[in-house]
């Protein structure tokens, strides 16, 4: 139950995939969230969830929702949802989760559809919940009572910019940023790559990916301008980065070498601790799944990795290591963030936290 002791309906768009399981998982054991319809293409609805789902969670489906039925994501079948968690495919995120916010729907969205619309906000829930501030706006626009739309960020993204956020608040401006991933295959969805081309390879190429790094920092980074009417992106920064698939199920992993604008540049030790002690907006605000730590700053030589450290903070946390100087940069680290959970559907369900927190979700008694 929340602190107002109320509990919210939720409806899961694209329940049956990679993004929409994490949903199913998280929220089964979440205090005041409940699930109240699950959606997903024509050739699931009306099929119950345990019937059609190839269920891949490590944890057991839970059998009040598989043996709900999936319905078609039509806004007239979810009007009693409180809140919309989506994880629809990008091919039709972008008209659906539109009907659904005309029909003054929250959505929550996961997919890159509507993350550059300018009177929609970006949000990493550890990074940057005052781009919430735009919600009003975005309200009167569309003349809505109670929906509005909020995206989180691409998966790798997600955990460059939890790791970028405390380095630029505490030394100023970041000039330049190069980005390496290592990204584990559920980031492709199911059945995704396939098994003959990851087994025993890297593939240095993820479509749009890297586009979507370069583009979505500098969003997120920015901050809501004056009027809260929009958003100003960074427009010093400059990120570079190189997207590589390879074989791990869960985390992606990425080797980051940064600039900053100031000089005398901050030392490795100055950076290790504006790490180390960051404390994100949700944790102050006491949100349910809130990381006790945003960034674990790990001092092991040869971590992170992801089969160890990807379900810190119950995936919640980004892990950084290997905090070092660079020769051509000025400083550089390696990080790893759970890509389905605060990389995708754990993100969804922290921003509707905030929201509630924030006062943004008018609950129908
Ligand atoms: N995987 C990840 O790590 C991340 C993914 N994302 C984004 O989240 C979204 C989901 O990704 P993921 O779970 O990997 O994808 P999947 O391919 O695993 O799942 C896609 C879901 O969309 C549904 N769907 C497909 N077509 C339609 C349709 N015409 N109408 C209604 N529902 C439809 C599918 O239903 P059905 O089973 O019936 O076909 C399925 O439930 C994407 O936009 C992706 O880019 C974001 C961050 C990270
Ligand atoms: N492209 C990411 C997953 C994803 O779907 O990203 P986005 O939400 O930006 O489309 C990956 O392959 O790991």
């Amino acid at each position: 139950m929340s602190s107002s002791g109320v509990i919210l309906k939720a409806g899961i768009l694209g329940a049956t995939g990679t993004v929409g399981q994490r949903f199913i998982s998280l929220l089964s054991k979440h205090p005041f969230f409940t699930i109240h319809v699950i959606g997903a293409s024509s050739r699931s609805a009306g099929k119950e969830y345990s019937k059609v789902a190839k269920w891949k969670m490590t944890t057991t489906l839970p059998a009040e929702v598989g043996d709900m039925v999936i319905q078609e994501c039509k806004p007239e079948l979810f009007v009693e949802c409180d809140v919309i968690f989506s994880g629809l495919d990008s091919d039709v995120a972008g008209e659906i989760e539109t009907s659904f916010l005309k029909a003054d729907l929250v959505v929550f969205s996961n997919a890159k559809n509507h993350r550059r619309d300018p009177v929609v906000p970006l949000i990493v829930p550890t990074v940057n919940p005052s781009h919430f501030n735009l919600i009003p706006h975005q309200r009167s626009l569309h003349s809505l009572r109670k929906g509005f739309i909020v995206t989180n960020a691409n998966c790798s993204t997600t955990g460059l910019v939890v790791a970028l956020k405390p380095l630029q608040d505490a030394f100023g401006p970041i000039e330049a940023v190069i980005v390496q991933t290592m990204q584990a295959i559920s980031g492709a969805g199911y059945p995704g790559v396939a098994s003959l081309d990851i087994f025993d390879n890297v593939i240095p190429f993820i479509s749009g990916e890297e586009e979507k790094m370069e583009y979505e920092t500098l969003k997120i980074l920015g901050d809501v301008n004056e009027t809260a009417t929009g958003f100003n992106m960074l427009s010093f920064t400059k990120v570079s980065a190189y997207c590589n698939r390879v074989p791990v199920i869960d985390g992606h992993t990425e080797c980051v070498s940064i600039k900053f604008k100031n000089r005398p540049p901050p030392s490795v030790e100055q950076v290790t601790q504006a790490l180390d002690s960051y404390v994100s907006e949700s944790q102050l605000i006491g949100c349910y799944s809130a990381p006790k730590k945003s960034i674990i700053v790990t001092a092991d030589q040869d971590r992170p990795q992801p089969r160890l450290d990807r379900d810190n903070g119950d995936g919640y946390s980004v892990t950084v290591g290997r905090v070092r100087e660079c020769n051509v940069l000025d400083v550089k680290f390696t990080l790893l963030v759970h890509n389905t959970i605060l990389g995708a559907a754990g993100s969804g369900i922290l921003n509707a936290e905030i929201a509630l927190a924030k006062g943004l979700l008018k609950v129908e008694s």
